[in-house]
């Protein structure tokens, strides 16, 4: 037995020996090409392939990774024996996860592949052009060789299909916003900060008239469906839409109900927080697909009148320019200096329409604005703004489908209610009321449907009644803003793209004229 120690004890002497020769001779280089030697004879001799799909590509979320990580949710919790949890902030969805180094296999077209989890702490960085996450995160694909030229780019394609598949059905659409300004940007490198969106409002709920909101629901199907009509016609992708009308009406509401119908995102665009026109491009370039880009009260955001001719005047503010040439000399133009750290029309314009609106696609914009008269008609013109839609004070139509969302109540169930509907038909309109008010009289007295019909039309009487008595210069205030309504749904509604620019231009022109000549009788008026 002491022999045996004794042998033991001068093998590892000469081992210790060697291995202090080697570090002589060797020197560290020398060590670590020969590993590096070693590690690629390794994988030219392996059957397989590996590919690293890191969680930020550079300085870029990595779009993959996000996309793998949801695919693989959708099965990992069936054969996963251990598994991360997460819930996003407010979110009711809980999304299993690979843990962190773990492997789970996955078979495409009779391929099994295999995907590694792969999580390493982050080495500390000496310098930085933004924080990045203290955890390097990414996943790693192992194919057999003989498989990768077979499967490898349809099982990409696959996972992104399936990965948005995921996205719509889970319904966990985002509101997305900027607010957090000065084109800053988060440790992913996003410039926009995102909260479940979970808005009920729907076209259900939406009280306008019947046939308009069809209409606008074909018109977005239209939209969603219409890729190959878009490609064929060399046309972005992308439609706009101005809802303009007074506050209260259901602008934002019918945003929501859009983002509810399509199942798109929402990116919520404050111009105020916007400082120049490549933020502004910057931040478009960061929106995705399938998604609604809204900025609200446009009229109030920014000042965008440049592509006017100076003056302050409401007559020379409607001495539009169609060459567009007071937007050259305005300066407005990118890199012409000095207004090129400020935001401008040009660049709006550009944002909606111009050749960097179709970075992405199937994008819809939609503007709001409680004063269509003083937006620039180079903004109204089709192709930016396709559809202009009016959100009207309460109409009879409207009121039946508040009454029936509010208090449950059906119009026809008897007489009682027959003669109640026919009181209510005769003031609704001429009450002016918008729906935000009306539902406020409904919410009030929900519990007592007596109580809240018998208010509802009190008020609607009393409100119908000043509105009579109130005459600007001669003319019914209704009557001025019937005519303006009626001016710009000439060619809103069910306008159909197909109907070409100039139907759009021409409306815009007639919108123009029309706030013209209210201007003009204010000024006499005021004489
Ligand atoms: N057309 C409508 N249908 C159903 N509810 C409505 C409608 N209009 C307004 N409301 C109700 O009134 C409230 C305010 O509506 P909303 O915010 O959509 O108005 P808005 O037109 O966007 O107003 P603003 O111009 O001030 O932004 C909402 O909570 C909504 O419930
Ligand atoms: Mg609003």
């Amino acid at each position: 037995m002491k022999e045996f120690w004794t042998s033991i004890a001068s093998v590892l002497g000469v081992l210790a020996f060697c291995q202090s020769l080697l570090q002589v001779i060797y020197p560290p280089e020398l060590r670590f090409a020969a590993l590096k030697f070693l590690n690629r004879l390794f994988h030219c001799l392996s059957a397989y392939c590996y590919f690293d799909i890191t969680e930020i590509d550079g300085v870029n979320t990595n779009e993959l990774y996000n996309a793998v990580q949801l695919y693989l949710s959708s099965f990992v919790s069936a054969t996963g024996s251990r598994l991360s949890l997460t819930r996003a902030l407010n979110s009711s969805a809980t999304t299993f996860g690979l843990s962190n180094n773990d492997t789970i296999a996955d078979t495409f077209r009779s391929v099994t592949v295999h995907w590694e989890h792969v999580v390493t702490q982050r080495q500390s960085q000496s310098f930085s052009w933004r924080p990045l996450p203290d955890e390097k995160r990414g996943f790693t694909l192992r194919i057999k060789k003989r498989d990768k030229e077979v499967i490898l780019d349809s099982y990409l394609d696959h996972i992104m299909e399936k990965a948005n598949e995921i996205r719509r059905k889970n319904q966990e659409r985002l509101l997305y916003t900027n607010a957090r300004g000065g084109g800053s940007l988060d440790s992913r490198g996003h410039p926009w900060e995102s909260v479940p969106f979970k808005h009920p409002s729907t076209f259900e709920t939406l009280a306008m008239d019947p046939d308009r909101k069809r209409a606008i629901m074909d018109d977005l199907r239209d939209f969603t469906s219409g890729q190959s009509f878009y490609q064929r016609t060399g046309r972005a992708w992308k439609r706009g839409y101005l809802l303009y009308g007074p506050p209260g009406t259901g602008k934002s509401s019918m945003i929501a109900a859009m983002a509810n119908y399509l199942g798109y995102d929402i990116y919520d665009l404050e111009l105020t927080e916007v400082h120049s026109n490549s933020e502004l491009r910057k931040l478009l370039m960061k929106t995705s697909s399938k998604s609604i880009i809204v900025i609200e009260d446009i009229d109030c955001s920014v000042n965008l009148s440049n592509r006017w001719k100076a003056g302050g005047t409401g007559a020379s503010r409607c001495s539009y320019d169609p060459a567009g040439s007071s937007d050259l000399r305005g300066g407005d133009v990118e890199g012409s200096g000095a207004n090129n750290n400020t935001i401008t029309l040009s660049g709006l314009l550009n944002f909606t329409d111009g050749l960097w609106s179709c970075c992405g696609s199937e994008r819809i914009f939609v503007f709001t604005t409680n004063h269509v008269e003083k937006l620039d008609p180079a903004l109204l013109r089709s192709g930016r703004m396709d559809m202009h839609v009016f959100m009207s004070y309460c109409t009879f139509a409207s009121l039946k489908i508040l009454l029936k969302n509010y208090l449950g109540w059906e119009c026809d169930r008897d007489e009682a209610a027959a003669v109640i509907m026919k009181e209510l038909e005769e003031v609704t309109e001429k009450a002016k009321m918008t729906p935000a008010d009306v539902s406020e009289v409904l919410i009030k007295n929900r519990s007592d449907q007596r109580r809240a019909m018998r208010e509802l039309l009190e008020v609607l009487r009393a409100k119908a009644e000043r509105n009579s008595k109130y005459v600007v210069g001669g003319r019914d205030e209704v009557e001025d803003e019937e005519e303006e309504k009626r001016a710009l749904e000439s060619h809103e509604g069910v306008k159909k793209m197909q109907s070409g620019d100039l139907e759009g231009t021409k409306a815009s022109e007639c919108c123009l004229a029309k706030s013209q000549q209210k201007e003009e009788r204010d000024e006499l008026a005021d004489e």
